[in-house]
């Protein structure tokens, strides 16, 4: 996956913020990625533009071969749905629902078969240690537990990337440190890509790579957390 000298501004005029600016970077199958940077310098922005949940105003991402900007929206869901895994605050479970049924709602989304979808979804659940939850309502589980069925969600479909934001955010530091267990579990022994945004700095040092975003701009990535500031390695630089 990669994105091309990407710009996105909010709002217009007087009141215009540039919230990333020409940002290039190029995530490899199979790397762990971290975004840090203050709050407010684009992290968000630039994750949902890299999962194609948002368009940049200028520049390209690139998935595989494919330009996404060339392609409707119809194929930009479908590649979503079925190519990436999310664990994100915003993407709330339905706390009346039951786990299984969470879980099943990305297979609802890309049309799979009811039988499929609870076989798929049992299976997920058992890969986070929830096999017994299934029936509970999402709203009786502890945090811990319910971060374990986002998991499980993004897990259901089998996706190539996860993207999470401050994933270990709401948890205790001993759930925190199982969440991410389990996650960089996932990018070594299935070789799901890892692109995490976090505050939190030992949580980043774990990561192949930290890309780290000042005002809008990658000003340095590498093993460091705040590594240099002359545009880090090959394929990170905004292009000029
Ligand atoms: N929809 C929007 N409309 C207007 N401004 C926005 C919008 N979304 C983000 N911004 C602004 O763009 C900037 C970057 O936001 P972004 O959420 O990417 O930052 P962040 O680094 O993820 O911050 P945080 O760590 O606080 O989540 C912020 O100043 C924010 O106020």
């Amino acid at each position: 996956m990669r994105a091309v000298d990407v710009s996105k501004t909010y709002g217009k005029k007087e009141s215009a913020f540039h919230a990333l600016r020409g940002v290039s970077i190029d995530v490899r199958s199979g790397e762990s990625v971290a975004i840090v940077g203050k709050s407010g310098s684009g992290k968000s922005t630039l994750m949902h533009i890299l999962a194609l949940l948002d368009t940049p105003d200028q520049g390209s991402v690139h998935f595989g071969d494919t330009d996404v900007s060339s392609l409707r929206a119809r194929r930009i869901n479908a590649m979503r749905n079925s190519h990436y895994g999310f664990v994100f605050q915003q993407f709330f479970l339905n706390g009346r629902q039951s786990v299984l049924e969470n879980v099943m709602l990305p297979l609802v989304i890309g049309g799979a078969k009811p039988a499929v979808r609870r076989q798929r979804a049992r299976a997920a659940l058992e890969a986070v240690g929830l096999g017994e939850k299934l029936k509970n309502r999402a709203n009786d589980l502890s945090g811990g537990q319910k971060q374990r069925v986002v998991i499980a969600r993004a897990l259901v479909n089998d996706p190539s990337i996860i993207f999470a934001d401050e994933p270990t955010g709401n948890l205790d530091s001993q759930t925190g440190e199982l969440i991410q267990e389990m996650l960089f579990d996932l990018n070594r022994e299935q070789g799901i890509t890892l692109v995490v945004v976090t505050h939190d700095p030992e949580f980043a040092a774990r990561f192949d790579r930290q890309i780290h975003l000042v005002d809008g701009r990658i000003v340095g990535s590498g093993p460091q957390y705040g590594g240099s500031v002359d545009g880090g390695s090959a394929g990170e630089e905004a292009a000029a």
